[in-house]
């Protein structure tokens, strides 16, 4: 195998210079034509690197989450309809289907994908699919597969086709051992759940394929994510979202997590923005490959006294779940994101008061929407 053999070589004279190797060793992939899944041997031939085009051309897995429809819209503004293909194993919406490419994608089945990635000469995938903390429990099997060997099929085709490749953590990423107020970039991680296990691999596989093969591997920690127009997706912070809803349909809300529970969380548009500004990051800006990244902090407690400024007769009740209770419990309080703002300058917009009321004004304008139909 004349890859192998070339591959050999270099690893032996980066070797030779290194000395004692305990450098990382940066091997681009290009540079040696060899990729880590065994394809044929002008793969690198396929592949198309952003300069060729004057835009990317993006894929988003797992796109008809709570995120994917929202990023699919702001990356279309910035680089046009058909430059942003949307991909899921659901069935898009009347209103999803029209607004731009759309295609079914299982990241399970590696030959799909890659056909996807070349037949559509994919730059940039943002890699959405998975299994959340609550559901990823309750099917650790299928949180295993999908969260797992789905993200080992994405890394091996981002490395061969020479993507740029983004996938998000979380603060889910973090455990019971970790610091939790605040949690820093760097730091012990060792979560409890599987979603949270399957982050971590994520964000090591991420950075070692960027080290080894030169891979544009590009990660951001999340924290909870609030949207007024998407349902989250079986998570942990999902209550954060219901009240909103729950506040208009009925006045009532019962809360799956104590009121004293305190998690990072964030407004999708703020969530939306950094993720387009990391992938448009200059790589030399990037002193690191993951990073957390923060708006606010607060407790059900705090929450609903801020919608209660809204909707003074709100009832809010507590039934708490163990299992997410359990989740909250070994989750970051607050996160530390100063590398982020000072690398490439992010900054978020929404803090609290500004995300009660941008909900209530989306919630209140659709339910509105709605008695006029
Ligand atoms: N929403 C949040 O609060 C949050 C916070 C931190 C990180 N994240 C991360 O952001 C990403 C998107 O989150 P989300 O909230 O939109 O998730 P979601 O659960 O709402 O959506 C995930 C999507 O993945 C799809 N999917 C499942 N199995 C698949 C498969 N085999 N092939 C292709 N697609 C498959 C599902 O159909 C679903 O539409 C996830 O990786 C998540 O871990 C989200
Ligand atoms: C925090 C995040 O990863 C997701 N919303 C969850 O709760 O699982």
């Amino acid at each position: 195998m004349p890859m192998i053999r070339a591959f050999s070589k270099v690893a032996k004279d980066l070797f030779r210079t290194k000395g004692c190797g305990c450098e990382p060793l940066i091997v681009s992939v290009r540079s040696i034509t060899f990729s880590p899944r065994q394809v044929t041997t002008d793969a690198s031939f396929h592949s198309v690197s952003f300069s060729e085009t004057d835009h990317p051309k993006v894929l988003i897995t797992g796109g008809l989450g709570q995120l994917g429809v929202g990023l699919a819209k702001l990356l279309r503004k910035r680089f046009g309809k058909n430059n942003v293909i949307l991909s899921d194993i659901r069935k898009p919406s009347s209103d999803v289907y029209h607004s731009g490419p759309f295609i079914y994608s299982d990241i399970l089945d590696y030959k799909n994908l890659r056909e996807i990635v070349v037949n559509n000469r994919i730059t940039w995938l943002v890699h959405y699919s998975a299994l959340l903390s609550a559901v990823g429990e309750a099917n650790v099997s299928l949180a295993r597969d999908v969260n797992i060997t789905g993200l080992h099929n994405i890394l091996d085709i981002s490395a061969e086709h020479g993507l740029r490749l983004f996938v998000p953590s979380t603060i889910g990423a973090f455990g019971p051992t970790s610091p939790r107020n605040p949690t820093p970039d760097l730091c012990i991680q060792r979560p409890r759940t599987i979603y949270g296990v399957s982050k971590v691999h994520a964000e090591l596989m991420g950075e070692y394929y960027h080290h080894r093969y030169g891979l544009d591997f590009r990660c951001l920690r999340y924290p909870g994510i609030i949207s007024a127009d998407s349902q989250p997706g079986g998570g942990t912070t999902d209550y954060a979202v219901q009240i909103f809803h729950d506040a208009v349909k009925s006045g009532k809300f019962v809360c799956n997590l104590r009121p004293d529970t305190r998690l990072p969380m964030m407004f999708i548009d703020d969530c939306l923005r950094a993720t387009l500004e990391v992938l448009e990051a200059p790589a030399e800006s990037l002193s690191m490959r993951t990073y957390n990244i923060n708006a606010m902090s607060f407790t059900p407690e705090e929450l609903t006294k801020e919608v209660q400024k809204q909707l003074p007769d709100l009832q809010v009740t507590y039934e708490i779940d163990p299992v997410r209770q359990a989740i909250a419990d070994s989750w970051p309080m607050n996160f530390d994101d100063h590398n982020a703002r000072k690398d490439w300058g992010w900054k978020h917009d929404y803090d609290l008061p500004e995300l009660v009321q941008t909900m209530f004004n989306f919630i209140g304008s659709e339910s509105r929407l709605a008695h006029a139909n």
